[in-house]
């Protein structure tokens, strides 16, 4: 078990999270409500979730501001002010993004590309914009999207200099237990003595706690550097044995029935390439890839190629460290949110 990075010092600053009301903007919150932080302000566009924030947390220092990343001039609004940013406002629905791409392209290119310039023009000490693994070598409209949004932040990061915003990215994989995710779907069908719809058996994914994205994302705000890019190493395991983990936690025999792959969605996933690799430095958990800071001048880089990339392969949730169905066990129960199931579960 890794430790969780300590709170980096924020008192007495003003912090921003974009998207502040899903889940990330939500536990980030409970982390640092408690601190000598001066405001936390929670960007979004739904007024009743910022409702129910408000009721439940009822905390003066955090302030609610309702905007729209695609809207420059609400950004600019809850942007002054601001020391320290966490963009995590974003379309990240798969298949959403797929039947709508042009709303993913308005959100997380159009949307990031305002957060970007408003935090430079504002003079915010550092901006971090949360990425995924599907924005590697992308294969749907939500992954392309934030592959721009990255591409979006490092060009700005390029133009930068030492006293400017620091900006920079971090890359994690699924979220276990995320809203709408496999998780909480396979214990629903559990629950309900239905079979558990497994995609291909041999699928992979990379596994990672909401605390381990928290971590990442404080990680790169404590130790970025203009335009670095933050991935946290996580390990993986397939679908099946992800069934095969839940069956066992619930002591459950439903059967697994195989529906195979879904729209767009890989048999792998990626969170670092093998170039980006080239360019990093091992961080213990976590991977600092560096700014590809090559000017446009491209000559002379057709006769001076990186022949080290040729040693490396991507970094992949097939390739990762690969959980055994005990160890996936073990994790799961580590997940309050699990455990939370597993109680009522056996309670009933
Ligand atoms: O009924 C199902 C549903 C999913 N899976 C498999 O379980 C794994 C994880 O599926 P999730 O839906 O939990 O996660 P995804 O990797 O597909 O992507 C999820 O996380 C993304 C963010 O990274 C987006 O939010 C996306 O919409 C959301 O589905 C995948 O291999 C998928 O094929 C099944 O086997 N059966």
């Amino acid at each position: 078990m890794t430790q969780n990075t300590a709170l980096p010092n924020i008192n007495g600053q003003t912090v921003l999270i974009t998207g502040g009301t899903g889940s990330f903007g939500n536990e980030l919150l409970q982390l640092i409500k408690d601190t000598d932080v001066k405001e936390i302000r929670i960007f979004s566009r739904d007024e009743l979730k910022q409702e129910d924030m408000r009721v439940k947390l009822k905390n003066s220092k955090i302030k609610f501001y309702i905007g729209d990343v695609r809207d420059r001039s609400s950004v600019d609004q809850v942007m002054d002010g601001v020391d320290l940013a966490f963009h995590a406002a974003a379309l990240k629905q798969v298949p959403s993004c797929e039947f709508f791409p042009m709303q993913a392209v308005m959100t997380n290119i159009v949307g990031s590309h305002n957060v970007v310039e408003s935090a430079i023009a504002h003079r915010v000490r550092s901006l971090v914009c949360l990425s995924t693994d599907k924005a590697v070598m992308p294969v749907n409209a939500m992954g392309m999207s934030k592959g721009l949004m990255e591409k979006v932040a490092t060009a700005a990061a390029r133009r930068l200099g030492a006293g400017d915003t620091m900006i920079s990215c971090v890359r994690y994989g699924n979220v276990m237990y995320s809203r709408g995710s496999v998780i909480p779907l396979f214990i629903g069908q559990i629950k309900q003595g239905l079979p558990l719809t497994v995609t291909d058996p041999n699928m992979t994914r990379f596994l990672l706690s909401l605390r381990s994205a928290i971590d990442l994302v404080l990680f790169a705000f404590e130790h970025a550097h203009q335009g670095d890019l933050f991935v946290r190493k996580a390990p993986a395991c397939t679908v099946a044995d992800l069934a095969q983990a839940l069956k066992n936690l619930f002591q459950s025999s439903v059967p697994v029935e195989i529906i195979g792959t879904r729209h767009a969605e890989k048999l792998l996933e990626t969170l670092a390439t093998a170039g980006e690799i080239a360019r990093s430095e091992d961080m213990g958990d976590y991977l600092r890839v560096r700014m590809d800071d090559r000017d446009l001048n491209y000559a002379k880089y057709f006769t001076e190629g990186n022949l080290e990339e040729l040693q490396i392969d991507d970094y992949t949730s097939h390739n990762t460290e690969r959980l055994t169905v005990p160890q996936v066990e073990t994790l799961l129960r580590s997940l309050p949110s699990v455990q939370r199931e597993l109680e009522q579960w056996h309670a009933r």
